[in-house]
């Protein structure tokens, strides 16, 4: 049986004031096992907040034709935030080829890509401007279906796209949202566009593999079936690990809890290589939305690998000892082999370059960083997949949703609920005037009014 990934754990034992030991991990054994029992049990019954764990066995056929449909179009706009948007971003990124709007179309085979994602004027105008509307499909994501960011963008396109092609225009539109609720599952009823299901029981930040982060995926060229199969894997592979020590999302949930508990309370994500870069982001959300609540939780950091070498790395080494980091490396990466030699006496120095593969640069570089933090004494996690591929990232996202949902239950919290976000909510929805949020005007005044005491103006 290949490998899926591999977890090396070994640089998370630390000493120091605050050590995490490996006998403090054998104390955990029983939570998690029983964490494990739970989030099994529930997820089989399809629990609210659950049902992503059922996500590797879904039917695909719809999603496939949806997206045999949004290939047909010149561009794809998808249009969501958060969990709406970040897994597409990071599929996107991870899955495609570098400037991938820029290749011509012959090479391309697939629409152009673009999120609008955060409500931005200039981004939007710009990105509209640039599209032809009739030939363009607009993708509206939103679990809710009347997140305000998404419904902003959402009803602006849905004018402009009016205005080009009037009565026709909910040809170009497809709504994923909640099968039965939410204002967009309205629109899709009343005007009969295509749309697709967010299962119930799945929360946003861990709907990527659900029609959410497939649909696109699919119109893009991006092979869904082996990004399924990967997840499939994984869930199959974790399930026969019932012992402590061979079970890395077992392993790394406890890991992560004992740290938190030693005041480490960063979970540094860096991965290595370009294409992992929102791998990060969405991890962000996941971890955060999923951990931050009742006081408890790590604050999820992104970081790039080797980019933040040269920017994070002096206060990862030298700085608090308040950090857990985790390095994702890749064993096979495209070949791009430098100069075999350079005939210029000035760049002798760097004759230790020739004839080098990048791509084993930016491992030895995931190696090396990871042993000076070692050497500093900072516990790390190194993690390593095979290559950066749709099964191989399929199992990586499962792998992840899995040890946030383990690590919630260890820290006893609700990971599939998000209630921190709503006040923020009811505060937008009174200063733009939204019926039945009156009453918040004046709180939002008041606490708006505190932060802007002491202004300083230069
Ligand atoms: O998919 P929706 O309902 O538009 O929500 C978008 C995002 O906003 C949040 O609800 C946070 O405000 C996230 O949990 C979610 O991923």
């Amino acid at each position: 049986m290949d490998e899926l990934l591999s977890v090396s754990v070994g640089g998370a034992f630390v000493g120091g004031d605050r050590p995490v030991l490996r006998e403090n991990i054998d104390d955990l054994s029983r939570m998690v096992e029983e964490a494990d029992v739970l989030l099994r049990e529930k997820g089989r019954d399809d629990v609210d907040g659950f049902g992503w764990i059922n996500l590797p066995y879904q039917d695909l056929s719809e999603t496939i034709e949806i997206g045999r449909w949004l290939s047909g179009f010149e561009a794809i706009v998808q249009i969501g935030i958060g969990g709406s948007a970040l897994g597409n971003r990071m599929l996107a990124k991870a899955l495609l080829p570098p400037f991938y709007n820029e290749l011509d179309a012959s090479v391309r085979k697939a629409p152009k890509f673009y999120l609008l994602e955060n409500p931005d004027p200039k981004t939007a105008v710009s990105l509209l401007d640039r599209l032809d509307l009739s030939k363009t499909a607009f993708i509206v994501v939103s679990k809710s279906g009347s997140t305000t960011e998404t419904a902003a963008h959402f009803l602006w396109a849905w004018q402009k796209v009016r205005e080009k092609m009037g009565e026709r225009a909910s040809d170009n539109f497809l709504i994923i949202t909640d099968p039965r609720k939410g204002i967009l599952r309205k629109f899709a009823k009343s005007t009969g566009c295509r749309s697709l299901n967010i299962p119930e029981s799945v929360g946003g930040r861990y709907s990527v593999l659900s029609s959410v982060g497939l649909a696109t995926a699919s119109a893009l060229g991006i092979n869904i079936e082996k990004l399924v199969q990967g997840a499939k894997e994984m869930d199959q592979r974790l399930a026969l690990r019932s012992h402590l020590w061979e079970n890395p999302a077992w392993l790394l949930a406890c890991i992560n809890l004992l740290h938190a508990k030693a005041g480490r309370n960063m979970a540094v994500m860096m991965p290595y290589g370009d294409d992992l870069a929102d791998f990060a982001e969405w991890f962000a959300q996941l971890w955060g939305e999923s951990l931050g609540k009742e006081g408890c939780g790590t604050t999820p950091v992104r970081a790039l690998g080797a980019i933040d070498q040269h920017s994070q790395l002096q206060l990862y080494a030298e700085g608090p000892d308040d950090k857990l980091i985790t390095i994702i490396d890749v064993n096979n990466r495209p070949l791009f082999l430098l100069p075999d030699v350079v005939d210029i006496d000035a760049l002798k120095d760097l004759e230790f370059l020739y004839g080098k593969a990048l791509g084993d640069l930016l491992s030895i570089e995931a190696r090396s960083t990871a042993s000076a933090l070692v050497k500093a004494g900072k516990p790390i996690i190194y993690l390593k997949i095979p290559e950066v591929s749709e099964r191989y990232i399929g199992a990586l996202v499962f792998f992840y949703e899995y040890v946030t949902a383990l690590v919630g239950f260890l820290m006893k919290i609700n990971p599939f609920d998000q209630p921190g976000v709503e006040q923020g909510k009811r505060y937008i929805y009174s200063l733009m005037g939204r019926k039945g949020y009156k009453e918040y005007v004046k709180e939002v005044e008041e606490y708006f009014g505190a932060c802007q005491k002491m202004e300083i103006i230069i």
